[in-house]
């Protein structure tokens, strides 16, 4: 008969880690890579896996931080294994979104709320929080009866209630618009602290379930470290993400959201007051007028109409600028090796090549963001192809600039003028050679200061922290792809059967070579291209990991901890014949070269095998081994193979029933009659050690093995 024991386990039948399981990465077939991506590419059909292995995933997805810095279209989607991240540190209370019908949220995250909320929060240790009395889903029919529902809708209410008192807490660690913070303070316990040190951020920061920042605060591997797993959002409020190390965000499993949208126009305002500042003298001018001079000779300006403008990033900055600019009448070219031909010729902007760019450019506007590739851009090489005089603004990052070249180049006239709202670092150094410059008219970052963008930045970024607090899909992550919502909605009862299939095959596992290769089958009607799997198998590996380690695994950080752990997950596919509407018939999921506390879960090629399928909405176990069985995944489940005779549930049940353990579903599957059969049992409760040992001393049981959910 076998017990919890287990090299993975320890004997309580309460899972504990194991450390010693995993091992080697293998190879990737992962379709989803190397497509120059458009920033906020989201969701690449293409990227459907036909075999895929975290490793390669990982490398491509860094391949497109470097070139695009916008990033979304790596990995997976981040909402489901979001997984609550609030609820990680309040184990025992319901998270919020679950206090509200979807139809009072905020507008914005309503609609991706409704589809999103239920599946998309399970929690790290605790029991997926039970769905809302309106979204109930619908009972599994034949073999499986529920017994418990009224007593369960119960339960969730007095979840709820639970919830109420605890909050996650925000560190806004820089100014943020009243607007924001009024919104966060609805959801969360708000900490504003400005100009911490980085000694005193890493400090508070292992206090705070997320943290929101705008340019000044960098958010390097130690604040991550020093979080103790609690960060779980990271907001930026505005665009650039440089100052975010988004490679440790998603090490440690923290989504990193930002603003993108909300200081657009700020910013492109900004760069023509800049443009047309510089080429007038107006600061220069200025500053001449308040030390009482009056030099109208020193300070004759060039015009801009006729003028070649060159857009360096035609994204959404980049492009309002270049709107602008036409509007002043000058010839707008642009660069951007992402950017659709099409959009620009529509604005009557063409594209091209970085060289013909700048050899042919009056001016230079900068709106790429800083990334490896960006880096020192313009440097002694690049200034030496451009036209003599021309001039430079820089809206962008400081970094895209060689500094020290850039000086070069103004002493020797190759740079005319150049305006800059952003340095290299911030607050340049007092002593700056380039700030100072006669010839440089300088701002101090003040691209996206003004009160509406401000305003308008704050809500953005605070709509996006509280959503992914409450394990809402984040439509401006950065550290992973964001699912349309459609597709999220379809896919939702799917991802939680992969999950607790993950969290069932891991469970049966008692020792082997350890769990190093695991294959996913996916039982579908559907074409590669019209089904994505990279959430699903996100959260099989999270149902396997989970249990055997002490690591909070999310969509963010699955592919990368199964590759840590050298777990190697490969999915195929195969096709369904059935007419039906659902984007999957089945999944399976098969751990190979491990040995099972329960043999009958073992197949004849020596792999674990449990499968599943979703009924009416809801994940059920529909094989274990070669065993068809039939419950619904809720609760726990007690699996039992034992003789095919009468009388056995009924034994069962009242062993279950001495002990006060509720039995919610039943299901009996053989594979001869009165020879053997394994019965599933889906128990509400944790059955005392003393039951389960009552179980294993009925005669005609085998085996038996109790698993959570
Ligand atoms: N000064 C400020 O206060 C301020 C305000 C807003 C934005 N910004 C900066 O401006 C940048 C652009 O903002 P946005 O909202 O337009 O972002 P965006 O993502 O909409 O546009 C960036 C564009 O740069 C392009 N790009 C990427 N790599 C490139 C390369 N090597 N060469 C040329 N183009 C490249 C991208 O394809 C994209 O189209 C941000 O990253 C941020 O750093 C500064
Ligand atoms: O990237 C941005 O959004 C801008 O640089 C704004 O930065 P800020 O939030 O520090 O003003």
């Amino acid at each position: 008969m076998s017990t919890t024991n287990s090299p993975l386990f320890n004997s309580s039948p309460n899972l504990t880690r194991s450390s010693h399981l995993l091992h080697s990465p293998g190879q990737c077939t992962c379709a989803c890579r190397h497509a120059p991506i458009s920033p906020r590419t989201i969701y690449d059909r293409s990227a459907a896996v036909a075999s895929c292995e975290p490793d390669l995933i990982s490398q491509q997805h860094q391949h497109h931080h470097d070139h695009s810095s916008i990033i979304t279209t790596s990995s997976f989607f981040y909402k489901a294994a979001r997984l609550s991240p609030w609820k990680s540190h309040h184990q025992n209370s319901t998270p919020p979104y679950l206090l509200h019908p979807p139809d009072q949220r905020a507008p914005i995250t309503r609609k991706l709320t409704k589809m999103a909320a239920l599946a998309f929060s399970t929690t790290r240790f605790g029991a997926k929080p039970a769905p809302l009395p309106w979204k109930q889903p619908a009972l599994a029919p034949a073999f499986s009866v529920s017994l418990r529902r009224k007593e369960r809708e119960r339960a969730v209410r007095r979840l709820v209630v639970a919830g109420m008192d605890s909050k996650p807490t925000v560190l806004v660690a820089e100014k943020l618009g009243e607007a924001g913070i009024k919104l966060l303070k609805e959801f969360a316990n708000v900490d504003c602290a400005y100009n911490l040190s980085a000694e005193e951020l890493c400090a508070k920061i292992a206090l705070c379930d997320a943290l929101i920042v705008r340019s000044a605060t960098k958010v390097g591997r130690e604040v991550f470290a020093s979080s103790g797993g609690r960060l779980k959002v990271v907001g930026r409020a505005g665009v650039g993400i440089d100052n975010v190390d988004l490679g440790a965000a998603t090490e440690h499993g923290c989504l990193v959201v930002n603003a993108p949208t909300a200081n657009t126009v700020a910013a492109a305002e900004h760069g023509i007051a800049l443009l047309a500042g510089m080429a007038r003298n107006v600061a220069q001018a200025d500053a001449s007028i308040k030390a009482g001079k009056w030099e109208r000779s020193k300070y004759v300006g060039v015009s801009l109409v006729g003028k070649t403008l060159a857009v360096m990033g035609f994204g959404k900055v980049g492009s309002e600028v270049a709107r602008r600019s036409k509007g002043l009448g000058m010839q707008v070219i642009a660069h951007d090796p992402y950017a659709s031909a099409d959009r620009a010729r529509a604005m009557g902007v063409e594209l091209v090549s970085f060289d013909e760019a700048i050899s042919a450019a009056d001016f230079i506007s900068l709106h790429m963001p800083l990334t490896s590739t960006t880096s020192k851009m313009l440097n002694d090489d690049t200034f030496a192809k451009m036209k003599r005089g021309v001039r430079i603004i820089n809206v962008a990052r400081g970094g895209v600039i060689d500094e020290d070249a850039l000086v070069k180049a103004l002493d020797s006239g190759i740079v005319a003028q150049a305006a800059l709202d952003v340095f290299t670092k911030e607050p340049p150094s007092a002593d700056s050679q380039l700030a100072k410059h006669e010839k440089v008219t300088a701002t101090p970052h003040l691209g996206a200061s003004t009160m509406e963008a401000q305003e308008g930045v704050a809500i953005e970024i605070a709509e996006a922290v509280v959503g992914a607090l409450k394990g809402e899909l984040a439509s401006t992550a950065v550290n992973a792809p964001m699912v349309p919502a459609e597709v999220l909605s379809e896919l939702k009862p799917y991802v939680e059967l992969g999950e607790k299939l993950g969290r069932l095959a891991v469970q049966l596992v008692s020792g082997g070579s350890g769990v190093k290769s695991v294959k996913v089958t996916y039982a579908s009607t559907r074409g590669p291209d019209d089904l994505d799997t990279r959430l699903l198998r996100a959260m099989i590996t999270k149902g396997i990991i989970e249990p055997i380690s002490s690591i909070f695994v999310n969509i963010v950080n699955a592919d990368f901890t199964a590759k840590q752990r050298g777990l190697r997950i490969t999915e195929e596919r195969t096709h369904a014949d059935s007419s039906c509407e659902h984007p999957l018939e089945s999944i399976q999921v098969r751990i190979a070269d491990v040995n099972s506390k329960f043999a009958s879960a073992i197949l004849g090629s020596g792999e674990i095998r449990v499968q599943g399928r979703v009924k009416d909405g809801v994940p059920h176990l529909t094989k274990v081994g070669s065993f068809d069985v039939d419950v619904s995944l809720e609760g726990n489940i007690i699996l039992c193979r034992q003789v095919d005779q009468p009388g056995m549930i009924g034994r069962v049940g009242n062993i279950l029933g001495e002990e006060n353990v509720n039995v919610s579903f039943m299901s009996v599957g053989r594979l001869a009659l009165r020879k053997v059969a394994i019965m599933a049992i889906g128990v509400d409760d944790h059955p005392s050690t003393q039951a389960l040992k009552k179980i294993g001393e009925v005669l005609a049981i085998e085996e038996f093995v109790f698993l959570k959910l």
